[in-house]
């Protein structure tokens, strides 16, 4: 009950702050509608009570009075549903909004990564899902509320006796969210399950991955996964409702037996002649009514109810991010619930729970700005990293100097750490151990913002966006997104005009979403994901994690010549380091550093002529890779 409030009190803070007008006009025009039922009851006692009246203008006006009555009552609610009906559109698209901007702004990568949180902001989208209905649920139960203490108050006017049903209405009220629980908890537990089928369902809808399933003979096997899937969360489900049934019946029986009881007593006082003609036609439209009223306010409740467990949820992740904000501004903050509230407990970071995309939220006073052009270059100092969960560390103890202005190809075996290196030096994950140094200063103490915007990275598992292709470019730079000529000279240097020839134009669209939307090959997304990456003019870092994995010889050689001349660039603009990872190691002679990990740790160093005569793991790596090639 008690959550229940809190949501309906979040509700209406949100409703009037998102749009109080729509608020006051549908929850108006709905009470009124609502409270007109009782109201015609009313009016009819007293129209049946002045019959006998010779005043004839009284009788009229009693009658077109029961006239307006029941008009309000037919059609208030429908003109109060056009109002709160955009209400809740309106609301949705807020907490979506204000989702989004946790997910982005306040959950460090981990943490949105963490299986914990994506159960916990699954729940929250799906109750956002549900904000239309619960909003005007909310609506109808402020409402019901008014109409059945109004019919109460007209009760207890035959008798004070009457006054037992509205007060037996109550106890299935109290008792919704008892009745409702099983149900709730049925639906948590559900949540992996539900991903589990949306993800089947994806696999085996998505023209994507049919190739590999159609192949790999897996269709019939993952329909079975589907259908088990499917059945074990309806097997869960029609428990939990059959529980809940069994909780709303328990809930009713006192109201109904009350409700045969008041019946009697209203029949034995009439014919005692104690209730008059207009007292017996107020109880007759009314105590009907009582049942009704009780059954639109639990229903409302209910479905208010239902939302509360996630409102509520929603509330407390908001509540722990202001906690976090407030105790990296230095305040009394209480880390440990942050953490536990984002369900990662992750520890082990320089400034405990990690906040935002690296850990760090951007309201903390940045210590360290980030610089112009890197002068000395990276230092990485016992760099370690454990993934939350992870039995293990991925990196550990890295300690390098990488000078300004050098290019670093990294090698090492499939889960060697290189991706998360990268992902580390990009700023999305905050060190578990240790320090990364810009010309010296901890990267920990600069702006995440600052930092993002002065870094570039093709990711191994860089995204498709599905947007006009001149967009799916310059969204690698956002407040660039629409300059033409910083597009134009992204896609020259990544050498992907060839993209732009498939699909006619930088206003074309790419992506299956759009009927007139052009597939692109992995390559061609490969290429256009590169010439994203090359939209900033002079960032300090730049990251290609195996950039070439899906191109063909000739591409990748451009793609390879196209790196050096912007390493080179950036070398001269801004002292840029650049990271090449690959598998092929051929193609890192170019560079001016190799860097080798082996499980988690440097296993060496330096130029790559050095490496090789120094015999050891990468000159066997390497003799055995040309030799596979010849
Ligand atoms: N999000 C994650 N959560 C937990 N563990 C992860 C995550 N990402 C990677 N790992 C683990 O970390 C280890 C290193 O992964 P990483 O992707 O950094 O390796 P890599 O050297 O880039 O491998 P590859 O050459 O296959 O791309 C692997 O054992 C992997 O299973």
């Amino acid at each position: 009950m008690t959550q229940t409030l809190r949501a309906l009190l979040y509700l209406g803070r949100l409703s009037w702050r998102t749009d109080r007008f729509r608020l006051l006009l549908g929850g108006g025009l709905l009470l009124l509608g609502t409270l007109c039922s009782p109201l015609v009851a009313l009016v009819s006692r007293i129209f049946v009570e002045s019959l006998g009246s010779p005043d004839r203008a009284v009788i009229v006006g009693l009658a077109l009075g029961l006239v307006a009555a029941l008009v309000g009552q037919l059609m208030l609610g429908h003109f109060a549903h056009l109002w709160y009906f955009e209400l809740g559109e309106r609301d949705e698209a807020a907490l979506n909004h204000h989702l989004a901007g946790i997910v982005t702004d306040d959950l460090g990568l981990e943490e949105v990564d963490s299986p914990a949180t994506a159960d916990l902001l699954d729940r929250a989208r799906m109750d956002i899902v549900r904000t239309r209905a619960t909003v005007a649920a909310g609506l109808t139960l402020t409402a019901s509320c008014a109409q059945l203490l109004m019919t109460a108050v007209l009760l207890s006017t035959v008798s004070p006796a009457l006054l037992v049903l509205p007060f037996t209405a109550a106890v299935p009220v109290l008792l919704t969210n008892w009745a409702e629980r099983p149900l709730r908890e049925a639906q948590s537990g559900a949540t992996p399950a539900r991903r589990r089928l949306a993800h089947l369902h994806e696999l085996v809808s998505s023209p994507a991955s049919q190739k590999e399933i159609r192949l790999g003979g897996g269709a019939a096997h993952l329909a079975r996964l589907h259908a088990g899937t499917h059945e074990e969360i309806l097997r869960s489900m029609n428990r939990a409702h059959a529980r809940v049934a069994v909780r709303r019946v328990i809930g009713q029986l006192p109201f109904t037996l009350t409700f045969a009881a008041a019946m009697a007593v209203v029949v034995w006082l009439s014919h005692r002649g104690a209730v008059g003609v207009g007292g017996v036609v107020l109880t007759l439209l009314l105590a009907p009514q009582v049942s009704q009223q009780v059954t639109a306010l639990l229903q409302s409740l209910g479905t208010v109810g239902a939302a509360a467990q996630g409102l509520c949820e929603l509330q407390e992740l908001e509540a722990a991010v202001a906690r976090r904000r407030s105790a990296d501004r230095g305040g009394p903050g209480d880390e440990s619930t942050a953490a536990a509230a984002s369900g990662t407990g992750h520890a082990g970071t320089p400034h405990g729970a990690p906040d935002r995309a690296d850990g760090r939220p951007d309201a903390m006073p940045a210590h360290a700005r980030v610089p112009d052009r890197l002068a000395d270059g990276i230092r990485l100092e016992n760099l370690g990293y454990t993934y939350p969960g992870a039995a293990g560390p991925v990196l550990r103890g890295l300690d390098l100097a990488v000078p300004a202005g050098s290019s670093v190809a990294v090698v090492g075996e499939n889960g060697a750490g290189k991706s998360t290196l990268v992902k580390l030096l990009h700023g999305l994950y905050p060190p578990g151990t240790g320090r990364i140094l810009l010309d010296g200063a901890d990267l920990a103490d600069t702006r995440p913002r600052e930092w993002f915007a002065a870094t570039s990275a093709l990711f191994q598992d860089f995204e498709h966006f599905d947007f006009r292709l001149g967009e799916s470019i310059g969204i690698g730079d956002v407040p660039h997104v629409d300059d033409g000529d910083r597009i134009g000279a992204a896609v020259r240097r990544a050498g992907a005009e060839s993209v732009v020839r498939r699909v006619g134009s930088l206003d074309g669209h790419v992506g299956r979403r759009y009927t007139d939307g052009t597939e692109l090959s992995g390559g061609q997304w490969q290429s256009l994901a590169f010439a994203r990456t090359l939209m900033k003019r002079r960032p300090l870092v730049l990251s290609l994690d195996e950039p070439a994995h899906s191109l063909d010889p000739v591409a990748e050689q451009r793609l390879q010549d196209a790196y050096e001349e912007t390493a080179r660039s950036y070398a001269h603009t801004s002292g840029a380091v650049t990271f090449y990872v690959t598998h092929r190691l051929s193609t890192v002679k170019s560079a001016d550093f190799v860097l080798v990990l082996r499980d988690g740790r440097v296993e060496a160093f330096g130029p790559h002529n050095e490496l090789l005569s120094a015999g050891g793991y990468y000159a066997e790596l390497f003799r055995m890779q040309a030799r596979a090639y010849a």
